[in-house]
């Protein structure tokens, strides 16, 4: 049995990955402050410690208090939109949080250290799919401050031997397949939440962000990976730390759906319409980013099981359908 410390694991991929790691038999530790997260997306057995990342002794204090095996660092503001009227905070935040904790990591003699990255390192890409070799060039505060984040976690492995894996992921969504988890944010900003919330009632129309893009259909196109698969993906580059070098992958399915196909399938999926008006483009969208997943697959044997759009849908309904008011978090922590 292994112990892991997993920064954000109150809060949607972070939940799932405590997930994952429980039910294969590790030991997990989470910090996260709640500012976003949920105390019932924390099961049972799980050690919860509420303290923002910014807390420096206490996450040394963390540190020191456990032999961690491995860090899993999801804490971080990630909103594109907010990034882009607070670039400072968003490279300031993201930038000392990851390298505070990366320090505190070596340390306490933790060596292993994994990053959520994101699609947003590559800007508007120069080729598609987006394979590592892409020219880096975000367009928002919030994908240099991961781009920063991840040359930071270089230099530790250089001086102090750190490795590290940054998981660049494309489209998060979809919910744990059975139904213990699934996304609440707060405001929610993610296409497919907001596309079902309108179509039960939870929540306003949607507004499609453009439809003047060089698309076959005008709408942007993205790559949505099942949070589930994305969990899996983060065991098996467990192993490959442990095997004694860093990585970098992109984390996608490969293959890209516009928005107006996602509208679509949650159609489909809900037997209801989906309330939406067009809108103007959103600032610094790319018209597509879909992943080369290829590295990932060779190099961890990681194959997504829930490739599918309908799939994805179908499980972020599920869990909404079950808690239209999103996450109790006076209730019972759920069940590994
Ligand atoms: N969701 C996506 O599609 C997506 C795509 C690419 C990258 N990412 C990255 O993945 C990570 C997780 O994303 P998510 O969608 O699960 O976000 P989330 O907001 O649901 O989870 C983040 C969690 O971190 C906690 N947190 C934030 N700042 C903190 C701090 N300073 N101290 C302690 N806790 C703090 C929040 O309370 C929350 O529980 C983020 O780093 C994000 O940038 C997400
Ligand atoms: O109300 C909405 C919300 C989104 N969209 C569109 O739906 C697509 C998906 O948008 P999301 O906001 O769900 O996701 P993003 O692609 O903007 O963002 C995701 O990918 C980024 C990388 O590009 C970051 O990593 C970010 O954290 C992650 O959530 C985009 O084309 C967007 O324009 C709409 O039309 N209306």
């Amino acid at each position: 049995m292994a112990r892991f410390l997993v920064t954000g694991g109150a809060g949607y991929v972070g939940s799932h990955v405590v997930l994952a790691l429980k039910e294969r038999g590790d030991d997990v530790v989470v910090i996260d402050d709640l500012r976003q997260g949920h105390r019932a997306a924390i099961p049972e057995g799980v050690e919860l410690v509420v303290a923002d990342l910014a807390d420096r002794a206490r996450v040394a204090d963390v540190l020191a208090g456990w032999k961690f095996d491995g860090v899993l660092h999801f804490a971080a503001l990630s909103l594109v939109g907010e990034s882009m009227r607070e670039p400072l905070r968003y490279i300031t935040e993201n930038l000392s949080n990851t390298l505070g904790l990366a320090d505190a990591a070596i340390k306490a003699g933790c060596q292993r250290f994994v990053l959520s990255s994101t699609a947003a390192l590559f800007g508007f890409p120069e080729r598609l799919p987006i394979d590592e070799g892409c020219r880096l060039g975000p367009v928002s505060a919030y994908g240099e401050s991961k781009l920063m984040a991840e040359r930071g976690l270089e230099w530790a492995e250089r001086v102090h031997g750190l490795r590290s894996a940054s998981l660049r992921y494309f489209n998060a969504a979809g919910a744990d397949p059975q139904g213990r988890l699934g996304e609440d944010h707060n405001p929610e900003t993610h296409l497919i939440p907001l596309a079902i919330n309108a179509a039960l009632g939870l929540g306003p129309e949607l507004t499609l962000f453009g439809t003047d893009y060089d698309t076959p259909d005008g709408t942007c196109i993205r790559d949505y990976v099942h949070v589930t698969d994305l969990a899996d993906a983060h065991l098996r580059v467990l192993g490959v730390l442990e095997q004694g070098r860093s990585v970098r992958y992109n984390v996608g399915n490969g293959s890209g759906y516009s928005v107006r196909e996602v509208i679509d399938t949650v159609q489909r999926v809900t037997g209801r319409p989906v309330p939406y008006r067009t809108g103007p483009r959103r600032l610094g969208d790319p018209a597509v980013l879909v992943a080369s997943n290829t590295l990932l697959r060779e190099e961890t044997g990681w194959t997504p099981q829930y490739a599918a759009l309908e799939d994805i849908v179908r499980t972020a309904y599920a869990w909404r359908a079950a808690h239209p008011h999103g996450f109790d978090d006076s209730a019972r922590p759920v069940a590994a």
